[in-house]
């Protein structure tokens, strides 16, 4: 029976490529159906309004639509919101890692789209001109062959309709990654690293920076502080995924 079920799905629904996020069977356009439960699971967790972290085991938050988690409530940021399709977890933490350690450029598509819809979920982003992806130095970018940010925020950029600028926040020097660094060093790391090119194409406009991974925020602060200070009006970010907070 099942595999009668099975068959005449199969001639109704044929199955289609591979699941950009898992590898497995998916037979629409998106993800696989396991993928969909997952990301569509993610969109009903609590999440700082602010930081669009996701509640970690044992974070206390008020039942409350709108909650701040704890650091969000004690700190003020440079950006007004962040967003990111789910937790830095699971297929997503996967899928990040095959597109950015492995070279698998075109998962820029689907993680965009999972951006996308995030973006679109509730008035998460008022009007947006300009969306600049968080840079690499040159030095990365030599080993990399590619900006994965770059990669996210042209297929974000054409989902969402804003324009994206490469080139106009830079980073001038390489600093060590951020993973398996400490919050307060975090922060330090990446001192004096973003420069923004010509300041006058941000001036008074809303922004919107797009990356990989949002673990502390430092990385974006410091961008979104660059940016601020360049006089860009509003700085919204997104990610494809974000940390947890306890
Ligand atoms: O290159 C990195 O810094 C990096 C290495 C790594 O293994 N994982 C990782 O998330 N990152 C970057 O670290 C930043 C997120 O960390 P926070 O600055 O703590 O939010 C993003 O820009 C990531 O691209």
């Amino acid at each position: 029976m099942k595999l009668l079920w099975k068959a005449l799905l199969n001639l109704v629904f044929p199955e289609g490529p591979e699941c950009p996020l898992c590898g497995g069977r998916r037979r629409g356009e998106d993800v696989c159906g396991k993928c969909r439960k997952i990301i569509d699971g993610y969109g009903k967790e609590p999440y700082c309004a602010r930081c669009g972290r996701y509640a970690g085991k044992g974070a206390v938050f008020p039942s409350v639509a709108v909650h701040f988690c704890y650091e969000c409530r004690k700190h003020s940021w440079p950006f007004v919101r962040a967003r990111a399709a789910g937790p830095y977890e699971s297929v997503l933490k996967d899928a990040i890692h095959r597109f950015k350690y492995t070279g698998r450029r075109s998962l820029a598509i689907c993680l965009a789209r999972l951006m996308a819809e995030a973006a679109c979920a509730g008035p998460v982003f008022p009007h947006l001109d300009l969306a600049l992806p968080m840079p690499l130095s040159n030095e990365k970018l030599r080993r990399r062959g590619f900006n994965q940010a770059a990669l996210l925020a042209k297929e974000v950029g054409s989902l969402l309709q804003i324009p994206v600028s490469e080139g106009l926040l830079v980073k001038d020097f390489e600093t060590s990654p951020q993973a398996g660094l400490p919050r307060a060093a975090r922060e330090s790391n990446l001192m004096g690293a973003f420069r923004v090119t010509d300041s006058g194409a941000l001036r008074g406009r809303s922004i919107l920076i797009i990356d990989d991974v949002f673990t502390t925020g430092s990385t974006m602060s410091s961008a979104a502080s660059v940016v601020r200070k360049a006089g860009a009006g509003q700085v919204f970010a997104l990610t494809a995924a974000a940390g947890r907070y306890f």
